[in-house]
């Protein structure tokens, strides 16, 4: 997976004089799955739209399989893109919505009919090939949708938003058919998505945008684990933030001051004495102890409320300093703690973040 795939080289977009992608440097693994992840309106959609051809970018360069592509039409390009909307024609069945492309190039009939079954039947449609798109549930038409991109055989297929019409059983479904399906196959797949919880089960890396910028590319497990910046933390998943100043620093961990509090940490960048940080720390990575148990740390605090969410329970602790903490455990653990009872919170040093 070392091949270089995709290259975004410097890449601006701008509408008149709003600049929507700012400066993009991306470098997309041949076989990779790589999401582009972040709220509405953060460039994500504009930024597939430059790789697949239909938009160019205002400066900078789109370099796809070793060309640079920027003044090349999508269909000369050797990519694919599923939409949300699948977009899919209304008056042809199955079979000639995913032999369409394959027609415009004149592919002779026989290719074309062994090309679309072996299509039909990587996303398990071929009983379905003579359905109209209106006779179809939403997750087949998808289903079409990706048969239809993946019977052109393209390097990199692109995805926008394809799994966000479908209702969440499904779409959790679809996921996990989408994953093996890039897997068995191997092409590279370059997702678009806000739901943070579909970019960190399908991805192999994920780029987090954020007002047209990448603020983290990353694994999902490094994005999760160590969020580089605080839009990161906060947008993915759930966590708890502090700000405290840096009091102490041994070989292995720096100090905070939390309202008194000294709280050590394992830091992954360099900090400083007596600078200020920011901290994050995870719901789960939380615990509730009755005593100080004589850990190297403990935070006194007061048990706020008990929140249901299945299978664990967030369980809101006050802390010094106004700060309130959400703690993630297991119902059997949260119940022993009242509403209103004084608690100890601690965590292992080296699971806390500090971040930019
Ligand atoms: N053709 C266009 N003309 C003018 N502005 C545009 C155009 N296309 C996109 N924009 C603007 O560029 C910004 C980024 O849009 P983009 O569609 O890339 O965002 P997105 O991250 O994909 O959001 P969403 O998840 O809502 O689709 C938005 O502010 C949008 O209004």
């Amino acid at each position: 997976m070392s091949e270089l795939m995709v290259k975004l080289n410097n890449v601006v977009k701008s509408f008149d004089d709003n600049v929507v992608v700012k400066n993009i440097n991306m470098d997309i693994k041949a076989g990779e799955f790589l999401t582009l992840l972040g709220p509405s309106g953060c460039g994500k959609t504009t930024t597939l739209r430059m790789i697949a051809g239909f938009e160019q970018p205002t400066d900078g360069e789109v370099i796809i399989d070793g060309k640079e592509v920027s003044n090349i039409p999508p269909h000369k390009r050797d990519v694919n893109t599923v939409f949300q909307s699948y977009a899919l024609f209304p008056h042809m069945n199955v079979t000639d919505n995913v032999a369409f492309g394959l027609k415009m190039k004149k592919v002779n009939k026989d290719d074309i009919k062994r090309r679309v079954m072996e299509a039909l039947k990587l996303v398990q449609l071929e009983s379905f090939a003579e359905r109209k798109p209106d006779q179809l549930s939403g997750g087949q038409k998808q289903r079409v949708a990706i048969a239809r991109a993946l019977v052109n055989s393209p390097k990199v297929l692109l995805l926008d938003e394809p799994l966000g019409a479908l209702d969440l059983k499904l779409r959790k479904q679809m996921q996990v058919e989408l994953k093996h399906l890039q897997q068995k196959l191997g092409i590279t797949f370059i997702y678009v998505t806000h739901d943070q919880e579909e970019a960190l089960t399908m991805s192999d890396r994920i780029a987090v945008m954020n007002g047209g910028i990448i603020e983290q590319l990353g694994s999902p497990d490094e994005i999760y684990e160590r969020p580089a910046s605080r839009f990161v933390a906060d947008f993915i998943g759930e966590t708890n933030l502090f700000e405290g100043k840096v009091v102490e620093l041994d070989e292995k961990h720096a100090y905070l001051d939390l309202s008194g509090h000294k709280i050590p940490i394992v830091p992954t960048n360099p900090v400083s004495l007596d600078e200020e940080v920011s901290m994050a720390i995870r719901p789960e990575r939380i615990h509730l102890h009755n005593e100080t148990n004589g850990s190297d740390f403990a935070i006194p605090g007061k048990v706020v409320e008990h929140i249901y969410v299945g299978s664990v329970i967030k369980t809101v602790v006050s802390l010094p300093g106004g700060y309130q903490v959400t703690v993630n455990e297991t119902p059997e653990v949260a119940h022993s703690f009242n509403v209103d009872q004084d608690v100890y919170v601690n965590w292992e040093p080296d699971k806390a973040v500090i971040i930019a």
